[in-house]
């Protein structure tokens, strides 16, 4: 939603950094790696002893190589296909890391309700690239929705940064989370309705029609 306006703002942002690392050589795999890298350990390392306000500046900072690592393959001529791959499945490991180090922090609060809200938003919010994704191996674009994920991390960050930062309390932490919970099956459903708008009832063109391998023959 609102991922989607700055993303052109962001990359151009990226282009100082991506230049750098081109001149320098590094490549995009490297650039991916490393920033999945300092997600997964900014996470665990820091959220669950407490350091939510530092932990989530170094959220902010890794996050931000899933797109730097994109504005150095396009700048240095070395997108590949593999490298899109690569790219989707890291961020699957830093989403898993964010909201599981968070789901941890609570369980050492002995806050049951920020636990299974967390847990849940590690579950749900993984349908959202997944149905994209699925959609996308079917040849529709679903990218569509209203909370892609630069919306659900900025917004999950950001809460678990106010809570020390600012001094909110924790239970609008537990709303934020509530609201992403909510905002990832929302996204999935708008995605799933793009899939049945392309296809609708349309027969499965890898079955073949007859009765299943191994079926008993039909009776006469
Ligand atoms: C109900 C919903 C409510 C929503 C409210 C949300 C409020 C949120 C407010 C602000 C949002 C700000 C977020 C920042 C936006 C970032 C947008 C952006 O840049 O998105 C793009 C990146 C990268 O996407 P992608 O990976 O698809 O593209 P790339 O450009 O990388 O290209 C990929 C291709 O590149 C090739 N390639 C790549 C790698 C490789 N190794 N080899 C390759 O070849 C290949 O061709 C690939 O296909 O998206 C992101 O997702 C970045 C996430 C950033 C997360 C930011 C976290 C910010 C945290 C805190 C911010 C506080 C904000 C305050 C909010 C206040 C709210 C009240
Ligand atoms: O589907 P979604 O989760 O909103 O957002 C997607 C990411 O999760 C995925 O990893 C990335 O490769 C896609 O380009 C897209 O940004």
């Amino acid at each position: 939603m609102i991922a989607r306006r700055l993303r052109g703002v962001v990359r151009a942002v990226m282009l100082v950094p991506a230049r750098g690392l081109v001149a320098l050589g590094v490549g995009p795999d490297v650039v991916t790696v490393v920033g999945t890298l300092g997600v997964v350990v900014s996470a665990f390392v820091f959220w669950p002893a407490g350091r939510l306000e530092l932990g989530a500046w170094l959220l902010f900072a890794f996050a931000m190589f899933d797109s730097l690592d994109g504005t150095v393959a396009r700048l240095s001529g070395r997108s590949t296909r593999w490298g899109a791959f690569l790219d989707s499945t890291l961020d699957r490991v830093a989403d898993a890391s964010i909201f599981g180090a968070l789901a941890i922090w609570f369980h050492l609060q002995g806050d049951t309700t920020g636990l299974v809200l967390a847990v849940l938003v590690v579950g749900f919010g993984a349908l959202v690239p997944y149905a994209r994704a699925k959609a996308e191996s079917m040849g529709v674009d679903a990218s569509n929705g209203i909370a892609e994920r630069g919306d659900r991390l900025a917004l999950g960050i950001f809460a678990t940064w106010s809570v020390q930062a600012l001094g909110v309390p924790v239970a609008v932490l537990h709303g934020v989370l509530a609201l992403l919970l909510l905002a990832s099956v929302v996204t999935t459903a708008q995605r799933a309705v793009r899939v049945l708008q392309a296809f609708g009832t349309e027969p499965d063109p890898r079955v073949v029609p007859g009765p299943a391998p191994g079926a008993a023959p039909p009776r006469r």
